[in-house]
């Protein structure tokens, strides 16, 4: 079911901003019409059912034992508390009638109604009991599932999050997946609870008449065949509408959102987007009305049959009764019997569509438990040298995104020195990012090596590795924290360190625009909360670059440190560089080329290989790629000056 549903997931409304807002029928497999099939299938489903169901109870193990076992036993009361009750009431009935009959003795009515009375009190306690103990243990096992995903999205590798199927995954597991556990162990309990009445009338009615047992069993079948029918409908088309449920959702967040805001006004989005949010929402309810409509009308059809089954027992119950061959309390016990079996059979049937469902949830949530990070630590760790010297050395390096066929690097080979300060250069897409990310064992490459003194940085303990580098990324974080926080966690040991984080912002020429905040560096920033301080594009990025200075590492990376700064802020930034770099290996990419000129050494991409490198006295000399954009670059700036 779920390769069918994936292959309609793709086919509904492409990418949702544009394109169609029909929602194609489900189209079902050939129905398997032999019964031997039938019932391989039959199996097969039921079979996936409960295959989740020994990882939920372990997990509710884990959460609380305690609970767990008042759970089990709270299900194993009231699963026979109909059939008790349904009996204490027969034996009642029958006691009513016989001291009626014999004009007296009402001892026994008064012995029995005291047991009900225990049967009903027993009833409520247990119901109590279970509705606490399902409420704790919901909480506590969304709690450890919470924590689980979390806790695993923490270690896993870059490549997770930038490739979109698992990125996926992984906002199914954190965010869909953290209640199903108990979702499905209610239905299991459900199901017990159920199987358990079930089993107990059947019990009861055998003792009463076999016959009768045998037609309560029989009279709720067409139900349970219109229920089973219409059921999985209703979850494929549940399924199959999340795709455009999620599409309505991004639609909305475009018409709602502040950081949409100026765009969807400005390009006159905003009837746009709400008309589609409408239509995809008319056509979701169109399709929902049919179903329930038909399932509606043809169930109640079907469940006519039964209940003209069950009234004709009746009928017949009755008409032994008045002939005396059965008690009033045996007609009483068998109309409560047969609404109980009827119920526990519809019962079953949505506790096992409800397992089948959540178990497919499951599925993706132990997947993603599963996925295992590739860059771990190797098994015979390599100490990083003390201090790091910042030796770097690309040999033959060449890199593929998984999933890609092309080559983001493509045999790039260089080294640089120990404190060299080196720009890298190159068109849009050239591989520079890709560069740095393989440098912050964010990758690793396909082919080649990267040396860090002399060593493969795969011999190192990677977090021990990221610790000896500062960097600063093209999409860097704008963390919805006070000034300090936003700088210090770019060194967590330090991040109360006052002084360290105001020196930090003085290299990033910050410190007088953050000495301007309401509150200082204790000023909140954002919107998300009340008074934050809303930062300009380019103040954001010194905040970012503060962050990377906080770090006294051997290595300073810097992903185009300065593209949303004002032409002062650059200037001032590149030409305070050699201090801020003093002492360290740093790498920055720049796509203007005045501040690139005075790196020591000049790495220019193109297509992912090392086109040229050297000074820029040297790429100028040689008239290749680099000196053609410097040109480029300057002879715009001498026609605006000119
Ligand atoms: N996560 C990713 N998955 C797949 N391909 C990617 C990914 N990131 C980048 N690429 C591809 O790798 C190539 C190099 O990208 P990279 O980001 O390194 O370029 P860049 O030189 O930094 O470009 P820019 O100057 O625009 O920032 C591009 O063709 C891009 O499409």
């Amino acid at each position: 079911m779920r390769r069918q549903l994936r292959r309609h997931a793709a086919s509904v409304a492409q990418s949702g901003l544009t394109g169609p807002v029909d929602i194609p029928d489900p189209v079902r497999e050939d129905e398997p019409k032999d019964l031997r099939s039938r019932w391989r299938r039959l199996r097969q489903s039921a079979g996936g059912t409960v295959r989740g169901l020994p990882r939920v109870v372990k997990l509710a193990w884990q959460a609380s034992p305690v609970i767990t076992v008042l759970i089990a036993l709270s299900t194993l009361v009231s699963g026979l508390v109909p059939t008790v009750t349904a009996y204490v009431a027969k034996l009642l009935l029958d006691a009513v009638v016989a001291a009626v009959q014999h004009h007296g003795g009402t001892g026994r009515i008064v012995e029995l109604a005291a047991l009900e009375f225990g049967v009903f009190t027993a009833t409520a306690i247990s119901t109590a009991l279970t509705n606490a103990a399902q409420q704790l243990l919901q909480e506590r096992m969304t709690l450890t599932i919470r924590h689980r995903v979390m806790d695993h999205a923490s270690k896993l590798d870059l490549q997770f999050f930038e490739d979109s199927q698992s990125y996926d995954q992984l906002r199914q597991a954190s965010q869909e997946a953290p209640q199903r556990p108990m979702t499905m162990l209610t239905s299991a309990l459900g199901l017990g609870r159920t199987s358990i009445t079930f089993a107990s009338m059947i019990v009861l009615l055998v003792s009463v008449s076999p016959l009768l047992a045998v037609v309560a069993l029989l009279a709720p079948v067409p139900a349970f065949i219109s229920q089973a029918k219409y059921g999985s409908r209703g979850f494929m088309l549940t399924l199959l509408m999340s795709p455009v449920r999620r599409r309505m959702d991004y639609l909305n967040s475009l018409v709602t959102t502040d950081t949409y805001a100026k765009e969807t006004k400005l390009f006159g989005l905003g009837p746009y987007l709400v008309d589609r949010f409408l239509r995809l929402g008319q056509n979701y309810y169109a399709r929902e009305r049919r179903l329930t409509t038909r399932r509606n009308f043809v169930g109640t059809a079907w469940s006519l049959l039964s209940t003209l089954a069950g009234s004709g027992i009746a009928l017949y119950i009755a008409l032994e009764a008045v002939a005396g061959r059965l008690t009033i309390g045996d007609l009483a016990l068998y109309t409560a019997a047969a609404t109980a079996v009827q119920t526990s059979v519809q019962g079953l049937f949505s506790g096992f569509s409800g397992m089948y469902e959540n178990n497919l949830y499951l599925d993706t949530l132990y997947q993603f438990l599963e996925t295992a990070p590739r860059i771990t630590r190797p098994a015979v760790v390599k100490p990083l040298p003390e201090p790091v010297r910042g030796h770097i050395e690309f040999q033959d390096v060449s890199f593929s995104y998984p999933g890609s066929e092309e080559k983001a690097l493509d045999g790039v080979s260089f080294e640089i020195r120990p404190g060299e300060t080196v720009a890298v250069v190159g068109r849009n897409g050239a591989g520079k990012s890709t560069l740095f990310k393989l440098l912050c064992r964010l990758y690793d490459p396909t082919e080649g090596r990267i040396l860090l003194d002399g060593v493969d940085l795969r011999e190192f303990d990677p977090d021990e590795l990221r610790t000896r580098i500062s960097a600063m990324f093209q999409d860097y974080v704008t963390y919805q924290g006070t000034a300090a926080e936003n700088i210090g966690l770019g060194q967590l040991s330090a991040v109360d360190d006052r002084e360290r984080i105001s020196d930090s912002a003085a290299r990033a020429g910050v410190a007088s625009r953050i000495s301007r905040l309401p509150r200082g560096y204790d000023s909140p920033l954002g919107r998300w909360f009340d008074q934050g301080v809303s930062l300009s594009g380019g103040e954001w990025q010194k905040i970012a670059l503060a962050r990377a200075f906080m770090r006294d590492a051997p290595i300073l990376i810097l992903d185009e440190p300065t593209s949303a700064l004002d032409a002062a802020a650059e200037h001032d930034l590149f030409a305070r560089l050699r201090a801020l770099a003093e002492g360290r290996t740093t790498l920055y990419i720049s796509h203007r080329f005045s501040t690139v000129r005075q790196a020591e050494k000049i790495l220019l991409l193109d297509q992912g290989r090392l086109a040229e490198e050297g000074t820029h006295e040297e790429l100028m000399s040689t008239g290749g790629d680099y000196a053609a954009l410097f040109t480029l670059q300057a002879a715009a700036y001498l026609e605006e000056a000119a």
